[in-house]
């Protein structure tokens, strides 16, 4: 990988942080390329914010390989990580080494699972193997059943607790990244602070070393809403609904097509 992840840390040091965004496609992986977003993830959030599900656990390893090769020829250089999707890795090390490999065909530089301690032996199965690996830690959406909703993670000491040891067991595994989701703002800088790979925070507070947000929620095109962390950054709704209005009103009034034009 061209993509020097350790500058992440040592740059994170000297106040500079990197940025990524969720994209899904072709048209959106190019403009994240483009503005010079440091990596694009196509997450398995695909599932809520395009597909309009609850959840993400409808979302098929076909599904990611699908959208890993629309966004693959939009990022250019840009760092390329793609969800191993609910089901797809859970089993064993030989069921991720399968699903991760149809991930990299598709044209991913990196794969990304959920869970703690209980994924290191997969992780180390899969490091060892050539396989690029960023963690999952905090509010794993996967789990969000057993939870019974979106929940922030890591609030009282216990939790908090088991958090830093799965960060380190990962680490320790061969995960080349972590991402630390919906822990209070201390822990993500604890984590990050004690751990030798780079973080990517995502409401984990100011001191991860690099931040990703869900496209949708940065340009305002959640229907479903956004999480109270995410900013938006367009209103994208407004700018959709008012140009698709206006191309309506156009075409009932007869100002489109004008005559003149082919
Ligand atoms: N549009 C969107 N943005 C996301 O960031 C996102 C998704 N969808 N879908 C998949 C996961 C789910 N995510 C979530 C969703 C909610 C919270 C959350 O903190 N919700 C409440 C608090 C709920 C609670 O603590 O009980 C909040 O205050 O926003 C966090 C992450 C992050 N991911
Ligand atoms: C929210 C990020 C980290 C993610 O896993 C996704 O978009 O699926
Ligand atoms: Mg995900």
């Amino acid at each position: 990988m061209s993509k020097k992840l350790q500058d992440w840390k040592r740059d994170k040091a000297a106040g500079r942080k990197r940025a990524l965004v969720t994209a899904y496609d072709y048209p959106f992986a190019h403009f994240a390329a483009r503005a010079g977003l440091d990596g694009i993830l196509v997450g398995d959030s695909l599932g809520m914010v395009v597909a309009g599900e609850a959840d993400t656990l409808g979302v098929s390893l076909e599904q990611v390989c699908y959208h890993t090769r629309m966004a693959a020829r939009g990022a250019g250089s840009c760092l390329l990580i793609a969800d191993l999707p609910f089901g797809s890795y859970e089993g064993s090390p030989g069921q991720a080494w399968s699903s991760a490999a149809a991930l990299l065909r598709a044209g991913t530089d990196m794969v990304k699972l959920e869970g703690g301690r209980e994924m290191a032996e997969t992780v180390a199965f899969l490091a060892q193997r050539g396989v690029a690996v960023c963690g999952h830690i905090g509010l794993t959406p996967q789990r969000v059943r057993q939870w019974g909703g979106f929940r922030r993670q890591g609030t009282d000491a216990e939790g908090a607790q088991h958090l830093r040891e799965d960060a380190a067991a990962l680490a320790a595994a061969g995960a080349r990244l972590l991402v630390i989701e919906a822990v209070p703002a201390e822990l993500g800088a604890e984590i990050t602070r004690n751990l030798a790979i780079p973080t990517i925070g995502i409401g984990a507070g100011p001191d991860t070393d690099a931040q990703v947000l869900v496209l949708h929620d940065v340009l305002g095109l959640a229907p479903g809403g956004s999480p109270t962390f995410a900013h938006q950054y367009l209103g994208g709704a407004g700018l959709v609904e008012s140009a698709l209005t206006r191309y309506a009103e156009e075409v009932r009034s007869g100002r489109f097509p004008p005559r003149q034009e082919r």
